[in-house]
């Protein structure tokens, strides 16, 4: 039973570690800086956009018992709507004081509050501690599978305390009582839009677009875009050792053209080095690159190689490869410390557990593609989301029963509504 002065539960272990290191993946292969200083955000509208809409499959069963406990909990049946998902990482510096979640006019439709920790306090990063201005508990230690729920008035005020190390990443939704901020609604229409946009001629493909390359660059700031900061992307490719040669790179054939906006120049077929060996197999653009490095971070461990392999191809770089490859770090990597001070300091727990390895790499390069058509073809996994606009006939117990389904086998394919 809630504390009706202070309505708040802590859930432990609720996500599997499996699921934790899945989202991790998503965020850290889509991420793009976020709405305050040091803080990245992968929403569900910006998957969808980037073609990645199959990367929402692993959210939607997560949505769906968030919001079931909650409306058990806060004693709100069948009366919810999730309003916001996103994934949410903190680097060094990052911190919130004390607020209430519905504390904006823009805000005032948030009811409750529901807090998923990805990762761990002390282990992954250091600072981040959750407080509760009244109350107990006065104090919660972020544990990777852990949740908080809340109610977002000023019954739960709460700050967090400054990242002083490492990546604090969590999955946040907020839920609402007001259907005209059901996020669902938002999604299937912006689902809608796009799909009309995809010809039918178009064979399917799981390949990421790149959002503006603003998204992406640190710090947010528009007048210094390009001049000082860094990528995010680069800069996570470089924290785990990699490096990128551009075959078709224009702008960076000429130090002159350093100023020039480089939008393009990372959505362009790009190559992966490391140290001195360049990978003789093309990507189509940078989230392309990032995706598959970060899958092999995920599932590293578990990647199988055999002798029987076909030779995994890797060139010596080239001098002039090289000078292009350096050029490109400087473009993309203007502040080389301040990215190591946002994205390396947890390489340590990543992927480096066991010795690089261009086949095992190759394999994940392959695993991702397997990954991604799973979610996107798999009937199972298709998604069901009401539309906000159907009456919903609910059966207590067995979940939601829709009069009629909106069914999308997000982002390819038919769209039945
Ligand atoms: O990440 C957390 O623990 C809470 C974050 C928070 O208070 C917010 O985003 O409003
Ligand atoms: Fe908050």
């Amino acid at each position: 039973m809630a504390n009706p002065e202070h309505p708040r539960l802590i859930l432990h272990n609720f996500l599997s570690l499996d699921l934790c290191k899945e989202l991790e993946f998503i965020h850290k292969s889509c991420g793009t800086v976020g709405y305050r200083p040091n803080v990245f955000s992968t929403t569900l509208s910006h998957l969808i956009a980037t073609n990645c809409g199959h990367l929402i499959m692993p959210f939607v069963p997560i949505r769906e018992r968030l919001k079931e406990k909650a409306e058990e909990f806060f004693g709100c049946e069948f009366e919810l709507f999730v309003e916001f998902t996103g994934l949410i990482s903190w680097s060094t510096g990052a911190s919130i004081g004390w607020h209430s979640d519905d504390n904006r006019p823009y805000l005032k439709q948030r009811d409750f509050a529901a807090v998923c920790y990805l990762n761990s306090h002390g282990e992954d990063f250091k600072g981040g501690l959750f407080h509760f201005q009244d109350w107990q508990p006065a104090t919660i230690v972020p544990m990777a599978g852990d949740v908080v729920m809340y109610t977002a008035d000023s019954r739960n005020i709460h700050s967090v305390d400054e990242i002083t190390g490492g990546e604090r990443l969590t999955l946040t939704l907020w839920f609402t009582r007001d259907g005209s901020h059901d996020e669902d609604a938002k999604l299937i229409s912006f689902l809608s839009e796009r799909q009309l946009h995809h010809s039918i001629h178009e064979t399917r493909s799981f390949l990421p677009h790149p959002a503006s390359s603003r998204m992406y660059w640190f710090p947010p700031d528009t007048a210094s875009t390009y001049e000082s900061g860094f990528d995010i992307c680069f800069a996570r490719l470089n924290a785990l050792g990699y490096d990128l040669y551009s075959p078709q790179c224009r702008s960076c054939l000429s130090a002159l053209d350093l100023s020039n906006d480089l939008s393009e120049t990372l959505m362009v077929p790009l190559r992966l080095a490391r140290e001195n060996e360049l990978f003789d197999e093309e990507f189509v653009n940078i989230l392309h690159v990032l995706q598959a490095v970060q899958f092999y971070c995920w599932k590293a461990s578990e990647l199988q190689t055999s002798p029987l392999d076909k030779k995994i191809h890797v060139v010596p770089l080239s001098p002039s490869q090289k000078e292009q490859v350096n050029r490109l770090k400087h473009m993309f990597l203007k502040d080389e410390g301040l990215a190591g001070t946002h994205f390396s300091s947890t390489i340590a727990s990543e992927c480096n557990q066991q010795p690089f390895d261009w086949s095992r790499f190759s394999a994940a390069a392959t695993g991702w593609e397997a990954y991604c058509n799973k979610l996107g073809r798999s009937s199972s996994h298709r998604i069901l989301i009401r539309s906000s606009t159907l009456p919903v006939l609910r059966k207590p117990g067995t979940g939601c029963v829709f009069e009629d389904e909106v069914c999308f086998p997000f982002a390819y394919g038919d769209v039945k509504i």
